[in-house]
């Protein structure tokens, strides 16, 4: 009997889909352990472009999957039913602040959205490892998988203890990924579900948050546990056509530091949980705590540093046009 042919959309451990990067399982990266150890019962496996692109992105709001075994040429994408769209929208109406400019034009090449240069190259720069900021790259790097010892808390990402490594404040870390489904839920009650993420991308808090889900895929940042204190922050951010939630070092993060973000009082209040983390004795609420001013707090620290990079990126641009001139 012939062999049977594994099925065209069959996803298998080390495969390849389209043109994208490998699945790489989480076991790869923490190569000391098993999979076992670093993730109970995984079936997390390490995907990058794919869900968070909004190629994937089929007209009528469903997310495709990817099958194609090649992506569409830019130039031959409709986007004018995609997420990146609606992020246009939300450039007219900075999510955060008025002032921060930056958050609106690509992080890779400093550009605005809507402005022709800028591509979805950008974003596949940023995840293909060619980037400097490539976040696969940035990961096996200086961070690694364990427990917290919490019972609680579970598994953490940690800043490499094998060494002496620093990441510094205002860093850019690395975005939230996962499969992406339209959204809003119908909110966390009763949702045992705990990686689920709901950026809003556009104007309305009620219409425009897509549900990002990485409770069976995802990468690193899935286990990013919360703190009363955080140490990393988040902002909705720009990549060539794609709006992502950023996460970003509050401060300098040493080997050893546990890269903690704030979920927010929704999430504890939504899973009826307490906070575990080290910030306070004991188990507690974070909204009691402060949590929420706590982190923002922290944020502005972030955006203070984050502001220096967007002023390199508008120098660079100048640069480039005045090298440009005969
Ligand atoms: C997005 S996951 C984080 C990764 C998770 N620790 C793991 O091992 O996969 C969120 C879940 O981690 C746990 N967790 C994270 N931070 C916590 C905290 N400060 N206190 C208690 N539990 C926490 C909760 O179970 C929460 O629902």
């Amino acid at each position: 009997m012939p062999p049977k042919k594994a099925s065209p959309t069959r996803v298998t451990k080390g495969g390849r889909l389209g043109h994208g990067p490998r699945w790489t399982a989480f076991e790869a990266w923490n190569s000391d352990r098993t999979t076992k150890e670093v993730i109970p019962g995984t079936v997390c496996k390490q995907i990058n472009s794919f869900y968070a692109d909004p190629r994937r992105w089929a007209k009528n709001g469903n997310p495709e999957r990817p099958r194609k075994s090649t992506l569409p040429k830019t130039e031959d994408i409709d986007v004018s039913d995609c997420i990146s769209n609606r992020a246009r929208l939300a450039i007219a109406e900075p999510i955060f602040r008025a002032d921060t400019k930056y958050c609106w034009t690509c992080f890779q090449c400093g550009r605005q959205p809507d402005d022709p240069e800028c591509d979805f190259s950008c974003y596949d720069e940023i995840h293909s490892g060619g980037g400097s900021k490539s976040m696969n790259n940035f990961f096996r790097k200086w961070l690694e998988i364990r427990h917290t010892g919490s019972e609680e808390r579970g598994y953490g990402i940690f800043v490499k203890s094998t060494g002496r490594y620093e990441i510094p404040a205002g860093s850019y870390l690395g975005h939230y990924i996962g499969e992406i489904a339209p959204g809003p839920s119908k909110g966390v009650g009763g949702n045992s579900n705990r990686y689920l993420y709901e950026p809003q991308v556009g104007p309305s808090w009620d219409a425009d948050r897509p549900i990002i889900d990485a409770g069976k895929m995802g990468n690193w940042t899935r286990f990013m546990n919360s703190s009363c204190n955080p140490n990393v922050g988040e902002c909705i951010m720009q990549i060539g056509k794609v709006r992502v939630i950023a996460f970003f070092a509050n401060k300098t993060l040493k080997s050893g530091d546990e890269l903690c973000i704030y979920y927010g009082d929704d999430y504890f209040k939504g899973h009826d949980m307490l906070c575990s983390c080290d910030e306070y004795e004991g188990k507690h609420d974070p909204a009691e705590v402060g949590a929420s001013m706590n982190a923002e707090l922290r944020q502005s620290e972030s955006w203070a540093a984050n502001a220096n990079m967007a002023v390199s990126y508008e120098e660079s641009e100048v640069e480039s046009e005045i090298s440009e001139e005969p």
